[in-house]
């Protein structure tokens, strides 16, 4: 397919071509013939093994009747409509480079074009599969995963350049963005997001050489926005945790950066958390949308972000439109919105004097990588929360070694309020990150991403395996199947000739596995793909 069908994959329900289902990853569908009234009729249509037990986090993608799914292990291709397996192509990665992976051996999608699958491995190269036969028709090193990088991240495919982000902020990585062409691989550029001296923002590094260890991982994918040809990619933590040994802002960690997918030139950039010490990386979804402010339409980029503060930026130039917690949040009291930066209370203050401190949100954020979505018609963001505090101390940082962990902190602890949930269901208004609804999980949080159809439905996925459907106007579940094993991954909607199915994967895996609680050994492992239709009358 062409640039100008990713471009308009939001406007064609029928396939999903890009992560986010649109470039704005919005996640949110127009097909409404599964609906409110009907979603009782929800049934299984087929499922398939992945031949796979280190868990499930990919997106699929849909393209005229084949279905794309990946996992650390391997890239399938599906008939989409019997669930008949067309090709499996096992990724080759190194066996020792789940050592330098912080969070689970994962892989959350691949990119489609011109007759091509893109995905990035374990041990950071990238890979170009032939759609119709799964061969491989180039790989590319793009780091060494010795020095502790890796991708879990799905690839983008922007103004005719293959992007990828990489992994590695707990190890001490410098972080950076990659373009590559994607019909040979060829690097076309290579945009570090952390500042050299002699670049804008250099001087966010106070002590020598801490921009060359300084994380600002990418392992999410950007979102894009073709008219203004803007890519938004989002960057991880500052590293090591300890920010004495890089001391001031650390640009561009734990930020967003609006890049130019041709040069990766960053026109603009704003900066969540700086000096982070958090470890808030500001990888989630950037969510392009159009919002009313103030009587006027403005095109907008709205993050939940890990740090506990819900995000309105105007996507043009960055300008700070709104920022309020949408969970409980103590290490600022709010951003100033002159200047957009946090003002950081008492507490944050004792953490950076050495003393031991509580703070809210954990280092897991207020929202882990699992995405949010965003229905255009409601205004409202659709996500899974976490209600989590953590605590530790600074400590001396030890020499960095590359491939190591390296935080220069020590006693990290998490917890849970007691007799509270252990995160939300939410609808959020992204202006006041108020929510108009909310529902309580007080057994386990939920790991999986939303997905937002007209049909006045949320979809998403619980750990303990059940994947459910709410009424988008209360949250209340109206529907749910129990599938193989826990879901931690990002379901979509297509439809063919007619008819609308959901898919998810199956696979208990990810960060989220820790928190579950005594039920956990009785989730199997395992990953599968499921497809639900409305039953025939
Ligand atoms: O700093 C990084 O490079 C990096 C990478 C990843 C990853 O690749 O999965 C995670 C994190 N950080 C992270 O902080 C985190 O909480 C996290 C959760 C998960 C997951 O798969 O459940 N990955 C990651
Ligand atoms: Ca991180």
């Amino acid at each position: 397919q062409t640039l100008e069908n990713l471009s308009a994959d939001s406007a064609h329900p029928e396939n999903v071509l890009t992560y986010g289902m649109g470039y704005e990853q919005q996640r949110f569908s127009t097909l409404k013939q599964i609906n409110k009234k009907n979603v009782k009729k929800l049934v299984p249509v087929w499922a398939l093994s992945m031949e796979n037990d280190s868990g499930e986090q990919a997106q699929p993608l849909v393209m005229d009747g084949v279905m794309y799914v990946s996992d650390a292990k391997w890239t399938v291709a599906i008939d989409a409509l019997s669930g008949k397996q067309i090709w499996r192509t096992a990724v080759d990665f190194d066996p020792d480079t789940p050592r330098v992976v912080c969070c689970g051996v994962s892989n959350k999608g691949v990119a489609l074009y011109n007759g091509m699958v893109f995905r990035g491995t374990l041990d950071a190269n990238m890979v170009a599969l032939d759609q119709k036969t799964g061969k491989e028709i180039w790989k590319t090193k793009v780091s060494d995963w010795k020095d502790g990088y890796s991708i879990t991240g799905a690839p983008l495919v922007a103004n005719g350049v293959l992007m990828t982000g990489v992994s590695g902020a707990d190890f001490g990585v410098r972080g950076f963005v990659d373009g590559y062409d994607p019909a040979t691989g060829k690097q076309l550029w290579r945009r570090y997001t952390t500042a050299a001296p002699d670049e804008k923002g250099g001087d966010t590094w106070t002590v020598e050489n801490a921009y060359k260890t300084g994380g600002a991982s990418t392992w999410l994918t950007g979102s894009y926005d073709p008219v203004l040809d803007l890519v938004y990619w989002g960057t991880g933590n500052a590293a090591p945790w300890n920010p004495n040994s890089r001391r001031g802002d650390s640009l561009y960690a734990a930020s967003v950066i609006a890049m130019r997918p041709k040069t990766g030139e960053i026109v603009w950039h704003y900066q969540f958390t700086p000096n982070d010490m958090f470890d808030f990386d500001a990888t989630s979804e950037m969510i392009l949308g159009d919002l009313k402010i103030g009587g006027k339409p403005r095109n907008v980029l709205m993050q939940l972000d890990r740090n506990g503060f819900a995000y309105v930026l105007d996507r043009a130039n960055g300008k700070l439109l709104a920022a309020n917690p949408y969970g409980k949040v103590n290490w600022a009291s709010h951003i100033d919105m002159e200047t957009g930066r946090p003002v950081e209370t008492g507490i944050a203050k004792s953490l950076r004097n050495g003393e031991s401190a509580e703070i809210w949100p954990s280092i897991i954020g207020t929202k882990n990588w699992a995405h949010a979505a965003f229905n255009p018609h409601t205004g409202l963001l659709y996500a899974n929360t976490l209600h989590m505090s953590s605590s530790y101390k600074l400590d001396t940082v030890a020499p960095y070694k590359p491939g190591m962990r390296w935080l220069g902190v020590k006693d990290v602890k998490i917890a849970f309020e007691p007799d509270a949930p252990h995160g939300f269901m939410a609808a959020i208004d992204p202006m006041t990150g108020i929510a108009k609804w909310k529902v309580p999980l007080n057994d386990s949080a939920n790991w999986s991403s939303m997905l937002a159809t007209a049909g006045s439905l949320i979809f998403t996925g619980r750990h303990s395996g059940e994947f459910i459907a709410l009424d988008a106007d209360t949250g209340k579940t109206i529907w749910q199947f129990q599938t193989s094993s826990g879901i931690n991954a990002s379901p979509i909607t297509w439809s063919m000739n007619g008819k609308q199915y959901v898919t998810v994967m199956s696979g208990f895996g990810g960060l989220g596995k820790r928190w579950v609680g005594p039920s956990a050994k009785n989730i199997p492992q395992g990953g599968s793909v499921w497809t639900f239709a409305l039953a025939n009358d």
